[in-house]
This record gives structure tokens, sequence and C-alpha cells, in this order.
């Protein structure tokens, strides 16, 4: 009798072994049904030898009922999701879970009905049929995916198609995405730029594993640059998958992407509809996917020719994942180019210090840019001392930078304005009893959003009407705001230039590409004449009459002191200042701090990024923080108070002794309170010599808690929330 080890999603059960019946052929990475009692459960076929699981008698074990029709999951894969799972300590099945699409695409090609516009527009509709005919413009999908989509019910629709206003269409799963072309429209690279594009064509061709950091001021082309590298992956039919660290850059890589290469690429990310997902990962697993754009998530997905993995805005924190599985998907590509043997490009203008460590120290390949593309400088940076360039009182932006605004304004040239907090003010309170509004979920205080007359936490999402009175003291119009966020610079600009056209640019604001794409195409239009946003306009963007940037508050990014703090710092306002001045006029910065002397901001001000880098590097070398040191947090937390500290306490209690690992705490978490939860934090600071994963297991496994309770394992944390 054949046996065979599954992996199961199921956090208790995690392996099992199943009997294959006569006549099925199951190899390792197939993915398969089995039954769990009554039930069907999802499976993939695993080496035996590398999963522990319980020994059954063989006479004692059920059948596999059937296997899916979709290629293995390949070995180096699944040596991938292993690694993972180790370094992260991850669960296994968690992380083998990332790979497959959705059950619907395991289950087969075949064809769907969806639906769309028939382009009758009858000249009375009711107000729903209205808004619909308005939502659904273009739009092709599945009744339930339309309904949500115009916001109206199913069965609006539903009447819409018995009226001829809708129509159903076949659609076949698995027709072809059209080819992307790498002859296109192929730019004339610098010398420069075309040195750096001749090394990484090259290692196309070679193959093997090859780590390069594209290091390259702003505005070098460096996207221009790997596009040749994607050109040659697609010349030999090889696969390439390019993750961005935000869906809300998605929609400039597009138009970009498009422009070279003819069509655009396919996008994988977490709010495609269900039937865009399931096409797209048959696509990739047949190997007809050429080059696909994804946040995070399309990192572990099964490609079947992967020639080439780029990492762009490298730099960036949200290529950490911090629920679920705790990973940096920036290190893990670099682990996929190591266990497939290809090719990796992080690409970034202010490489994470990490990065920088590593090209230092000859394990990945540093490939530099050292000059804007087309004659255009880097901008001139200087600085605004708040202490004594005072704003006006309850205003935020000093005179210096108001006049440089004024003069770009009468110039036809655009501004950006920095600070990198959404909504209104991030404190209300009471002017009478000095009540403040805190989220009844979270240790935080709740942010007021004028836009949409709510305050709101900016953690868990809870959200409540501003109120007419105080709650507290039931004073009338007593609410005050303290601080600003970027609604109250733009009002702030509004007031200063009421003529001027300002666009507000969040993830509140921008939360679809339709919105981003009226923004880019607004601002390259030069109908915007100020920006003031969020981080989320801080890189990727190229507005060639963009001349002036301020940075509202520098110090902003400071104040909490982690590990990171100087160095999120620096890059943050290193990127939105390389949006300044990258055409052909000159860009200017204005950066505004309470502490022109801190070193960050003293970097910043001499454009001198080696010297700050070379300061952090020796400062967390001292410190023995990462890279130099190895460490990991523990967050314990649970909805009732006294059982997560007594939780915490029994972990801190038989923390082992060992020389080269330092642990700290339990201690409340800075967010003690979250999305209704207490959390308290152990920070594991290692030195590089430890074997911290193994620590972790042999000290936490054998622990055994409440089941309200849960531990999580951070292990090269972000947050330290
Ligand atoms: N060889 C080239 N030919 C034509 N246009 C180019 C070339 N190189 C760069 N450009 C243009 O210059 C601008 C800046 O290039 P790109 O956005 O690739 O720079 P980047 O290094 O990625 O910048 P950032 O890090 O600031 O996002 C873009 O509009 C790009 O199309
Ligand atoms: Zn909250």
């Amino acid at each position: 009798m054949t046996r065979v080890r599954l992996l199961v999603f199921n956090a208790a059960l995690g392996v099992l072994d199943y009997r294959v019946p006569e006549g099925m052929r199951i190899e390792p990475g197939n993915v398969v049904i089995a039954p769990l009692g009554p039930r069907q459960i999802l499976g993939i076929a695993w080496e035996p030898e590398r999963l522990n699981a319980k020994e059954v008698p063989s006479e004692k074990l059920r059948s596999v009922l059937e296997v899916l029709p979709v290629p293995p999951l390949p070995a180096p894969l699944r040596r991938l999701i292993e690694w993972t799972a180790d370094y992260y300590c991850a669960p296994l099945w968690a992380v083998a879970r990332m790979a497959l699409g959705s059950m619907a695409a395991l289950r087969g090609g075949g064809t769907v009905t969806e639906y769309r516009l028939t382009g009758q527009e009858p000249a009375r509709l009711t107000p729903q049929r209205a808004a619909a005919l308005d939502a659904l413009q273009g739009e092709q999908g599945t009744i339930r995916e339309l309904a949500e989509l115009a916001g109206v019910s199913e069965a609006v629709l539903r009447g819409m198609v018995g009226a001829g206003l809708v129509e159903a269409v076949t659609v076949d799963l698995d027709r072809p995405y059209p080819r992307a072309d790498p002859a296109h429209a192929a730019p004339h690279l610098s010398a420069l730029q075309q040195e750096a594009a001749d090394l990484f064509v090259r290692a196309v061709d070679d193959g093997g594993f090859a780590p390069f950091l594209l290091d390259g001021v702003t505005g070098s082309g460096k996207t221009e640059v790997y596009f040749e590298a994607v050109a040659e992956a697609l010349k030999r039919g090889r696969q390439v998958l390019v993750l961005l660290p935000e869906i809300a850059l998605t929609e400039n890589f597009l138009r970009r992407f498009e422009a070279r290469f003819g069509v655009p690429p396919i996008l994988w990310h977490s709010s495609l509809k269900s039937s865009e997902r399931r096409r797209a990962w048959r696509a990739i697993v047949q190997g007809s996917a050429q080059v696909v754009v994804g946040a995070r998530s399309a990192l572990f997905l099964p490609y079947a020719r992967l020639g080439l993995v780029v990492v762009d805005e490298a730099h960036e924190v949200s290529f950490k994942q911090d629920d679920g599985v705790r990973y940096n998907a920036r290190d893990v590509a670099v682990m996929r180019a190591k266990v497939e043997g290809l090719p990796v490009i992080l690409a970034s203008a202010t490489p994470a210090l990490e990065s920088m460590q590593l090209a230092d120290a000859g394990i990945y390949r540093r490939v530099e840019l050292t000059d804007r593309f087309g004659g255009a400088r880097l901008p001139a940076i200087s600085v605004v001392d708040l202490r004594s360039e005072v704003p006006p009182p309850g205003k935020w932006l000093a005179p210096r930078l108001v006049d440089e605004m004024r003069a770009r304004l009468e110039r036809g040239e655009q501004s950006l304005l920095f600070l990198n907090r959404r909504g209104y003010a991030p404190l209300t309170l009471c002017r009478t009893c000095g009540y403040r509004f805190q989220c009844p979920n979270c240790t935080a205080w709740l942010v007021e959003h004028r836009f949409s007359g709510r305050l709101a936490c900016h953690h868990c999402g809870h959200e409540t009407p501003v109120p007419e009175a105080c709650p507290e003291c039931g004073a009338a119009d007593c609410l005050v705001a303290c601080g600003p966020g970027v609604e109250r610079i733009a009002d702030e600009v509004a007031e200063l230039f009421p003529e001027a056209r300002v666009a507000t640019v969040t993830s509140d604001t921008m939360n679809n590409p339709e919105r981003i794409g009226t923004f880019v195409a607004a601002a390259e239009a030069g109908a915007i004449d100020v920006i003031v946003g969020t981080q989320l306009v801080t890189k990727g963007y190229h507005f060639p009459e963009l001349t002036l940037v301020g940075v509202v508050d520098a110090d902003l990014g400071l104040d909490g002191g982690d590990l990171r703090a100087a160095e999120r710092t620096f890059q943050q306002i290193a990127q939105v200042s390389g949006r300044a001045g990258r055409g052909e006029k000159p860009g200017e910065v204005l950066i505004q701090t309470r502490h022109p002397e801190a070193a960050v901001i003293a970097a910043l001000a001499s454009a001198d990024r080696d010297a700050f880098y070379a300061a952090e590097i020796e400062a967390r070398r001292e410190a023995g923080a990462p890279p130099f040191g190895r460490w990991a947090a523990i967050i314990v937390s649970s909805e009732d108070q006294a059982e997560a500290l007594a939780a915490a306490r029994a972990i801190g209690g038989c923390a082992p002794d060992l020389p080269d690992v330092l642990i700290l705490g339990p201690a409340p978490a800075p967010l003690a309170l979250l999305r209704g939860r207490y959390r308290f934090r152990l920070l594991v600071a290692a030195r590089r010599s430890a074997e911290v994963q193994k620590v972790l297991r042999g000290w936490l496994d054998p622990l055994e808690f409440p089941r309200g309770v849960r531990v999580a394992i951070d292990v090269d944390p972000y947050s330290f929330v």
C-alpha cells in the first residue's frame, strides 16, 4: 500500500497521513482533497521525511479522494515555504496557504458567467438603475461583484438583466492575456544606465542566484533600467515578478509598463475580484502570465518559469507583514531567488540599512546610478528652523515656505507639502472639561476626519460621527482640534491661496485605482497646483512641473524613538525631496523642524547620505542592534487583561538563560490595548551567533496557554508598538 503525507490547512492538525487508492498517482506538491471526519479538506502532498506526523498504522488510514487538476507546487517553492516557516517561526500550513489562489482556481479551467452593460440607456430610469449604469461603465463581473461595485442590491441588477440593460457573457477562465512585447518602446539609455542594464541582462541570461542592489538617486531611471532585465526575461520566455510596497503605487507602474511593453502586466493583490484572481493564478501556474506585479502576497505563488524577481522601493517598511505570517517580503524575495537560482534586483534611492550592509559586505552586488536622467539636478535642500521662523498662531506653515509656494503659484509650477498624518487633527479635546476622544478598543486617540465628518481610530477602524456636544460635560461647540493632519494643512493652503487647486492625497482619498489614476493624470496635466499628502506621495511619482517640496514636520517620525526612527525619517524625507525638480526646472526643498541639529536633519540638509548611513551603521553595531544582532519580539495578547499578563509572566518566568541572548520584558506594549485585546511584549536581543529560532521554539513550544491567549512571534520586528 502507498501512503502519502499531507500538509493540511488546519492549525490543530497540520500534518496527516493518508492512503493513496489504487490507480491514483500522487507526487510531492500535488494539491489534493482528503476526508476528515464528515468533511473534506484540502492538503498538499509533501516529502514524508521532511514533515513530522503522528505515526498511524496503515490499516487505519483513510484514502485520498481526489488530486486537483493543477501542477504540483514545485520543489523550490516547497523549500521556500519550509524556510519561511522555519525562519519566522510560523506554521508551515499558514505559509503554504499563500501559494494557493482560490478553491475555484484549483478546481480547473472552464467557463463562468459574468455580466456587463449592454449599452442601452432608456430615457427613464429608477435612481438605483441610473447609479448602476454610471458605476458599471466598462466593468464586468459576477452579479455579486457588480452589485458591490455599484452599491445596489443584487435584485436591482437582476432586474436590469430582465430589462435588457445588463447582459450575461460566458467567459473562458483560461483565456490568454495579451502578450507583452519586449521591443515595444525600448528607451535610449544613458551610458551609465546602459552599463547597469547590461549587468542585469547578463544575469538573466546566465541564470543562477545573483542578488543586486540597484542604488540610484531619485529620478535616475531605475525603473527604465530594470525594465531592460524584464525585457530580456520576456525574450527568453521566463516569468517576472515585480513586488511593489503598496497597491496605491501599482496604477502608476501599470501606465509605465504599458508604455514600455504595450500591454499592462498581470496584477496580484488582495482586492482582486475572484474571477481575476482565478484567471491570474492559473496563468501564473501554467507559465503564460509573463509579468506579475503585486504586493507581498504575490511572492509565494507557484510560478512555472520564473526568471527574475524585482523588489521596487525595496526599503519600504510595508514589505514587512505584521499580522498572520509575520515575514519580510523583501528578504523572502531574495531567498526565493536563491532557492530557484535567479537574479533578484532590489531597487531604491534610499536602501534599507540592512541592504546597504549586505552590499558593503559583497553579498549583494551594488549597481549605482549617481545622476538624474536627462540632466535634471537633485533639488537644493534647506532647513526652516521652526523655533525662529514661527508660523502664525494656529497655523503650521512658516512664512518662508508660504513665500516659496506663492512664487511657484505665480510661475505656474507645482508644490508638494508632505505630512505623514491622515485626517484633520491627531487629537480632539473638549475646551471646557479637557475630555479627550479615545478609541474604546485601542490605546489611541481618535483622529478627526473633516472630509467625512467622523472621528476614527487608525488602528482598528472604529469610527463615530463628530458629536455636537462634549459627551463628558455636555458643553456645545467646545471641541478643539490639536495639531495638524493633512486635511488641516490643505485648509491652511486654501485660506492662503483661495485660487490654488489643491489635492489632498492620503489612503482615505486615494483608495481605489480610478482615483489614483485621476490624480496622476491631473497632476501630470498641470491641473493641480498644490499637493498635500502623506507618505503615499513620497515615492514613485514623476511630475515634471513640481519644483517645491515642503516637509511640514520633519520631527514627527523621530519622536517614537524605535530602532528605525532615524532611518525611516531619512528615507521618507529623501524620497519626498526626490519628487522636486525632476523635469527641466530646478527643485527646492524646505524642511520644517525644531531640531535642525539632529543628525538626520543635518545629513538631509547637506545631502550627505553616506555620512548618515555610516553613522547609523556604527550606532547599530555599537548597540548590537540589527543587522549586527538578531531581534525577535514576543507579543502576548488576550481580551482579558489579567489572563494576558499571567501568560506574559509565565513566558518571562521560564526565559532561557543563555550567554548570547538577552531577554527584555514582559512589559505592557506601547499600544497596550489594540482591537480590544490587551497586549504585553518581550524582546529577544541576540548576538548573530545565536540560533534565535531554535531558542524561541525550545522556550515557547512546551508552554500551554488558555484558549483566549495569543502568542505571536515577530522575527526581525519592524513595529515596536
Ligand atoms: N533612458 C531614458 N529615456 C527616456 N526617459 C527616461 C530614461 N531614463 C529615465 N527616464 C525618465 O525619467 C523619469 C525618472 O525615471 P524613473 O522614474 O525610472 O526614476 P527612478 O530612479 O525610478 O526614480 P524614483 O526612485 O524617484 O522613483 C521617468 O519619467 C522616466 O521615464
Ligand atoms: Zn481602535
